[in-house]
């Protein structure tokens, strides 16, 4: 089990575009078309696979949201910091 992070932590590890709600790390990426959503939403639920973490993927028009917790632990782990900058570098 990883360790939860710290707000301290959190603040200084969640990358930039990625906002801190409770025990969650969101982020919505914009799409100019719906199916680039779609494969976006793809591609990170590979990556979370190989990861096996795995977030809350919404698809909405031209827009997906990612949810990141590590439900196990109750919060925000290395693990949940280190996925969000993994997809962001798909972005
Ligand atoms: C048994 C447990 O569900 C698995 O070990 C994995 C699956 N994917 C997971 N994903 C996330 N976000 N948090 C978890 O604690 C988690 N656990």
């Amino acid at each position: 089990m990883a360790d939860l992070l710290s707000d301290e932590e959190i603040q200084e590890r969640a990358p930039d575009d990625w906002e801190r709600e409770g025990d969650e790390l969101v982020r919505t990426f914009e799409f100019d078309a719906y199916l680039e959503g779609v494969g976006f939403a793809a591609g990170i639920a590979g990556i979370a696979e190989e990861a096996f973490h795995h977030p809350e993927i919404t698809i909405g028009w031209r827009e997906v949201e990612v949810r990141l917790t590590s439900h196990e632990e109750g919060g925000i782990t290395e693990k949940d910091v280190d996925l969000a900058a993994r997809f962001d570098d798909l972005a």
